[in-house]
């Protein structure tokens, strides 16, 4: 008997704006997709509609065997990392994350030292006790990084989580969300704009345009493609530098 993919998009359509949005995929548990795409192609849209914090006007999503279509947030056994505006402004950093854990932070001892486990592996051990705005921008993405990582969801959802943290912490963040995937066997799609953050991190690629799959395919190589104009036109100049062909 096959295994029932970890996350099955079939058919599904949601339009807001300008964006007619369709898409239709499965991956398999303890994959890791990185979801490329121009701005605005609808990338965020389809995390949303995983997490979701949006439902689809058609069509069906699957996770883990289960039919999570009309399911909230809450119900569905994921944990997302948004691009921007993840903490709770009024409350500590450790309160923060204790919260991923237990919405009514009924935490025992046990629970608060894995809070603060959590800090020290994203850099932070000792910052527990400021509030966000203290923060810089980075920092609170790490907070984030950290609640999303003890909450050991089997699904990880994350918009750009590794952006603003310059190259060497944003790599070594991402060593770290592989560690944790793979202690969680945790399936993960992160959305992202760096195609060398791609290629080490996922298995493979959802390239994304206009609200529509343009290709679903492997990461090894993908970004030598020549066949995808969309692609091309992605990354620019960047694809003449790679070796691509120039005029
Ligand atoms: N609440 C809204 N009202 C109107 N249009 C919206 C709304 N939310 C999103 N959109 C539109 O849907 C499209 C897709 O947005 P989405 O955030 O999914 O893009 P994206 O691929 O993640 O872009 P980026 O790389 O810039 O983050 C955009 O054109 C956006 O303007």
């Amino acid at each position: 008997m096959t295994q029932e993919p970890a996350i099955a998009f079939e058919d599904v359509a949601f339009g807001i704006g300008d964006l007619s949005a369709a898409f239709s995929f499965e991956r398999a548990a303890g994959s890791v997709t990185a979801i490329l795409g121009p701005s605005g192609a609808g990338k965020s849209t389809l995390l949303n509609l995983a997490a979701g914090f949006l439902t689809p006007s058609a069509g069906r999503i699957g996770l883990n065997g289960k039919d999570v279509t009309r399911l909230a947030p809450s119900e569905r056994g994921v944990s997302m990392v948004f691009q921007d505006n993840n903490l709770f402004a009024h409350l500590d950093i450790r309160t923060n994350i204790g919260l991923g854990l237990d919405p009514a932070l009924r935490l025992d001892r046990t629970a608060w030292s894995q809070v603060d486990h959590a800090l020290d592996r994203v850099g932070l051990g000792g910052f527990g006790k400021r509030m966000p705005a203290t923060l810089s921008g980075g920092e609170q993405q790490r907070v984030a990084l950290a609640r999303a990582f003890v909450r050991r969801r089997p699904v990880l959802l994350l918009d750009e989580p590794f952006d603003g943290l310059g190259p060497g912490l944003a790599a070594d963040m991402l060593d770290l969300m592989l560690e944790i995937r793979a202690e969680v066997g945790a399936t993960v799609l992160m959305v992202t704009h760096d195609p060398d953050e791609a290629s080490a991190a996922a298995d493979q690629i959802l390239f994304i345009a206009r609200g529509r799959i343009a290709a679903d395919a492997p990461a090894a190589g993908f970004f030598d493609r020549a066949d995808l104009p969309d692609l091309l036109a992605y990354l620019g100049n960047g694809a003449k530098r790679r070796g691509g062909a120039t005029i």
